[in-house]
């Protein structure tokens, strides 16, 4: 199991300080949509820079123009690029194209997919390497929480390894952990502690 931190809100310097206070405790770096949508790869081309042993994930959500979008991903950097669940199957198929071309790896967000035993079927048989079900920021005020999604794909899946994202915190994590889910992604609990290292380093403690 490994842990992503989502970089969401906070601003490339304060990244960087978070990723060296929590160094051991974070295998995976996500440079969040908001943090891509304000900076572009920068923050992935700086990220990687400064810890070559973190793998760096571009969470760019693609919906179209896949291959062309995952190679400007992968060209400045990242580990893995993240593509819609929702999106046109030929957009799948540009992305993993573009990650084989690069020797990376694709994730594919499930976010808003409404029947998710069939997409996950259907995604599977991609050649991605991850399936992540995702609780949308958005609609997390509900009281909604990712793990019973979380049972579905880890029902389904046969190739791909599934990932657990939205909302994560200290107090949910032991039943993802039960459950099972090779990359878990915490973005505000961490981001938002009051000691950052401490709480990424509670979370580690978590994983198997
Ligand atoms: O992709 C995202 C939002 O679309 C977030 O990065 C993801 O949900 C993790 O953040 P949090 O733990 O704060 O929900």
């Amino acid at each position: 199991m490994k842990l992503q931190a989502a970089l969401d809100t906070l601003t490339l310097d304060e990244c960087l300080d978070l990723l060296k206070e929590t160094n051991g405790s974070v295998q995976i770096a996500e440079v969040g949509t908001p943090f891509v949508i304000k900076e572009g790869m920068r923050p992935v081309r700086a990220i990687k820079k400064a810890f070559p042993n973190i793998e760096v994930l571009a969470d760019t959500k693609i919906m179209d123009a896949g291959e062309f979008e995952a190679d400007a991903c992968f060209e400045a950097g990242a580990d893995i690029v993240t593509v819609l669940g929702v999106s046109n199957d030929a957009t799948i198929a540009g992305v993993v194209r573009s990650a084989k071309k690069y020797g990376r790896k694709v994730m594919v967000d499930m976010i808003e997919v409404q029947d998710l035993a069939k997409r996950t079927a259907e995604v599977d048989q991609m050649g991605v390497d991850y399936i992540c079900v995702h609780t949308a920021f958005d609609v997390q005020a509900t009281g909604k929480d990712p793990l019973d999604d979380l049972k579905v794909v880890n029902q389904v899946i046969k190739n791909a390894k599934s990932a657990v994202a939205g909302g994560v915190k200290l107090a949910t994590i032991d039943a993802i952990v039960n459950e099972g889910a090779e990359i878990i992604v915490v973005g505000g609990a961490i981001c938002n502690a009051d000691d950052r290292a401490a709480m990424a380093k509670a979370l580690q403690g978590r994983l198997k």
